[in-house]
This record gives structure tokens, C-alpha cells and sequence, in this order.
């Protein structure tokens, strides 16, 4: 075993380090939205643009199944693909995610074509599916790991939600349920597959690195956020106040 290798304590250690350093549960926006102090309209900001993120992912783990030359690690990560579409139209996690921006008063059609959403939400989503086509096949398992980290984030924004806009119920965020039982699994699988496939300690610190990126990616989407409707700033063509609730309350 060559000196500088990390053993697979030493390595989830520093893939812990990493979420401690950089996940969004740090962000400012993330903050904000669990703390009740953002506006109808960033409320609804958020759910249109993260949904871009929702519909994302069976994407990009249809690109790393297809690379899976075992057929163990097939069967195991093609759960996540129906964990999000479903066996059949109106299941799965991006059908949720759909109650979640109906229950705010978004229209279906406008949220699903993406035409509001800012532009570096796209960009990240892009660099994501990207990252994980170009990249070696344990980067890109690895790029799921921020997964350790989400059922603590989404335990404390659901109750911070829940507590604090009265439009959000229960039922809105009914996506978050399962999440945090699927990412323990999910993650479990993914640490497991890179702790035995980075054999050398360049292969452990690109790990380590996409997870790094992963965690950029999701910083990236809240940056966004902040800028276009903290600092009321957002690209020409996208969601405005006047395309959510304020609009509807006015006619
Ligand atoms: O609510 C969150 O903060 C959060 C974070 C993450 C994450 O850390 O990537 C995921 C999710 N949610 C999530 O719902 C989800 O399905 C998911 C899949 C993945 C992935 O990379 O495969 N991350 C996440």
C-alpha cells in the first residue's frame, strides 16, 4: 500500500470536511429560506429554479448506470432513477417536486420549460450533467456524496418552513419525506463504491475534489438566488414578482 494512501476512515473524513466547509446548508439564501425571512416571491424563486435541479438527476444517473460495467452496481443505482420518475406518470420525486411549485400558485407549463429560470441555474445543471459524462465513473459517483449531507439540511428547512410561511403545509413539502431514508441508502452505496474504487491517492484526492465541485455546483444555484431577488436583480427573462403569488392576488 503506497505511504500517502488515505484509509477509508481517512477518506470519509475529508469527504465530511468537505460538506462541514462548503455545503449550502451554509448559504446565506439557504439561511434565509429555513430562518421564514424570505419573501413570497424568493420562496417561489427557489422552487422554480430547483426544480431545474429535480429533473436533472434521473438524467445524470441514466449517464453513470449506463457506464456501470457490474451488474450489482446497476441494480442498485437504477433505484435512484425511479425514486425520481416513478414507475408511472404523477409518482416519483420530481412529481412531487411539482405539488411543491403547484401548491405556491406556479403554473405547471412555465415551470417545466425552464423559461423562467436564471441562467447560472442552468449553467450549474449543465456543468453537472456534464461533469458527470466527461469525468472517470467513481468522480462521478462521488459527485452524489453531497447526499451525506442533505437529510440534516432538509430536516432543518422543512421545519423552518413549515414554522414560518403559512402557505406551506405538510402536503407542499410531502417530497421531503423520503428523502433523508433514499440519501442514507444512496450514500451509503456511493461512499462504499468509491472507498474500494480510488486505489491511489490521486484517484482518492479527484474524489475528494468532486465532491469539492458537486458541493460548488449546489453554492452556485443559491448565489443565483441571492443576487437576482435578494438584491431584487434578476435576468431580464426571468421569474419576476409579477409571474408568482402578487400577480395572482392582483387580478
Ligand atoms: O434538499 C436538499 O438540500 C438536497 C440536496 C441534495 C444534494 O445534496 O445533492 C439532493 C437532494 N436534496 C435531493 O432531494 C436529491 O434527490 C438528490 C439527489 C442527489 C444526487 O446528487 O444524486 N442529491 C440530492
Amino acid at each position: 500500500m503506497p505511504a500517502d494512501l488515505l484509509s477509508a476512515s481517512e477518506l470519509e473524513a475529508r469527504l465530511r470536511d468537505v460538506g462541514a466547509r462548503r455545503y449550502h446548508s451554509l448559504h446565506p439564501f439557504q439561511i434565509r429560506l429555513q430562518s421564514g425571512q424570505c419573501s413570497r416571491t424568493e420562496v417561489e424563486a427557489w422552487a422554480l429554479n430547483r426544480y431545474l435541479y429535480q429533473a436533472c438527476i434521473p438524467q445524470k444517473d441514466a449517464h453513470i448506470l449506463a457506464r456501470m460495467e457490474n451488474a450489482d452496481d446497476r441494480r442498485a443505482w437504477r433505484q435512484r432513477i425511479v425514486d425520481h420518475d416513478g414507475e408511472h406518470e404523477g409518482e416519483g420525486g420530481i412529481a412531487k417536486w411539482l405539488k411543491l411549485t403547484d401548491d405556491l400558485g406556479l403554473d405547471r407549463a412555465t415551470v417545466t420549460s425552464g423559461r423562467l429560470a436564471l441562467p447560472a441555474t442552468k449553467f450549474a445543471v449543465t456543468s453537472y450533467l456534464c461533469f458527470v459524462r466527461d469525468r472517470p465513473l467513481t468522480e462521478a459517483v462521488a459527485s452524489s456524496l453531497t447526499e451525506l449531507f442533505s437529510p440534516s439540511v432538509i430536516k432543518v428547512r422543512s421545519e423552518g418552513m413549515l414554522a414560518n410561511y403559512d402557505y406551506v403545509t405538510p402536503e407542499t413539502l410531502a417530497y421531503f419525506n423520503k428523502r433523508p431514508v433514499q440519501a442514507k441508502r444512496d450514500s451509503d452505496f456511493a461512499l462504499a463504491y468509491v472507498t474500494e474504487h480510488a486505489k491511489t491517492r490521486a484517484e482518492q484526492d479527484a474524489v475528494i475534489a468532486a465532491l469539492e465541485f458537486k458541493c460548488s455546483m449546489l453554492w452556485t444555484m443559491l448565489d443565483a438566488l441571492e443576487h437576482g431577488y435578494i438584491y431584487a436583480k434578476p435576468w431580464p427573462d426571468a421569474f419576476h414578482a409579477e409571474d408568482g403569488a402578487a400577480k395572482q392576488a392582483a387580478e
